[in-house]
């Protein structure tokens, strides 16, 4: 199916929810929608999911060398944890997380001031419509490139609160200190030259967040908050909501329900660290679900290669019993978006 471009303007959810309109027909996932499965907000709680203190990956002891078992562990098996003691105050993290609800809380015109426009990706707004019949999340975002900075498209940046960019910024640079720390440590568990990632990220790598806002849905049975998909990133960290629960991450073939641990971030695996590890950490297919009764509000800030920068597996990581398994790629997002609104995955089309 060819891409076309976008030509119907969704309302967002949240406006849906706020008028009281019947469940559109669009939002409805059906079965043939997905390789993944059906919507099941009951899944069991994903309790194994590994805790990984990064003041001890930092540490000069014994522990550093126990903790980073535990990465690789961690990595090759649900490619994700939850970083705790990873040098982000707890109130700041409130901060972010209050930063995002005021965004969402404000009126819609108000919002609106940052609307996507065309097929840009970034602002606010709701999925991209690329497909006929493609169905639509139950959610509304806001997406914003943070760096380089001088690619930053302030007209989609909210005025309001008016501490936004500031907050986001900080928040984002610590983020950076915490992803270097990651890098090289997860390069160190696998005994390899610890800059074998960050060398791959070149000179201007590239982040964005993801603001998402899941109204509560009358059916949430019926619908996805984020359908499943793999991150295309290097590593994503994502703040959960503090109360609502909604992230389902897939193992072996199962879904899982992420617990909410308030002060840690989720990090994941994105495929083209999944590259560059040549398959040794796993880029798990993950969604949201909504919740009935409840909004939820999430912030991912996702860490990418520079995109003219070619990223492929590293060498050490190549041998015998372990053939290369994916190809040279650059501008590895721009082939992602397409995929991801037709449920496929794009690391299949790299794999060798
Ligand atoms: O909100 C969530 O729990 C998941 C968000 C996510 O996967 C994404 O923005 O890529
Ligand atoms: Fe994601």
């Amino acid at each position: 199916m060819a891409a076309k471009p976008e030509v119907v303007c969704f309302k967002q959810v949240q406006e849906m929810v706020e008028n009281g309109d019947e469940l559109p027909h669009r939002y409805i996932w059906s079965d043939m929608n997905s390789n993944y499965g059906p919507v099941d907000l009951n899944v069991p709680p994903a309790t194994e999911i590994p805790v990984i203190d990064v003041g001890r990956l930092v540490s000069s002891s014994s522990a550093m060398d126990d903790e980073l078992v535990k990465l690789r562990s961690a990595l090759s098996s649900w490619g994700c944890f939850q970083a705790v003691n990873h040098g982000i105050e707890n109130w700041f993290l409130d901060e972010v997380r209050q930063l995002a609800r005021e965004f969402f809380h404000l009126p819609m015109v108000e919002k609106q001031k940052c609307a996507r426009s065309g097929n840009d990706y970034e602002g606010y707004g709701n999925d991209i419509v690329l497909y006929e019949n493609q169905p639509l999340d139950w959610n509304d975002s806001l997406y914003l490139l943070v760096s380089p900075q001088d690619r930053q498209k302030l007209q989609y940046w909210p005025q309001n609160p008016p501490s936004f960019r500031k907050v986001l910024e900080d928040y984002t640079a610590s983020l950076g200190q915490l992803q270097e720390i990651l890098l090289k440590s997860m390069a160190r568990s696998l005994s390899i030259p610890e800059d074998s990632f960050l060398n791959q990220y070149g000179e201007r790598p590239t982040m964005y967040g993801r603001f998402n806002y899941y109204p509560p849905c009358s059916k949430p049975d019926l619908v996805f908050g984020l359908k499943p998909h793999a991150d295309g990133s290097g590593l994503t960290f994502l703040l959960q909501d503090k109360q609502v629960r909604g992230l389902q991450l897939m193992k072996d073939n199962h879904w899982f329900s992420v617990p909410i641990m308030p002060h840690a971030l989720v990090v994941n695996v994105g495929d083209q660290l999944e590259i560059m590890s040549n398959g040794i950490f796993k880029s798990p297919v993950h969604r949201a679900v909504a919740s009935s009764e409840r909004e939820r509000t999430t912030l991912a800030i996702f860490f990418l290669p520079d995109p003219s920068k070619d990223v492929e597996p590293v060498e050490e990581l190549v041998d015998d019993e372990r053939p290369k398994l994916f190809k040279k790629v650059k501008h590895y997002t721009e082939t992602y978006f397409n995929y991801f609104q037709q449920g496929k995955r794009p690391i299949d089309a790299v794999r060798i």
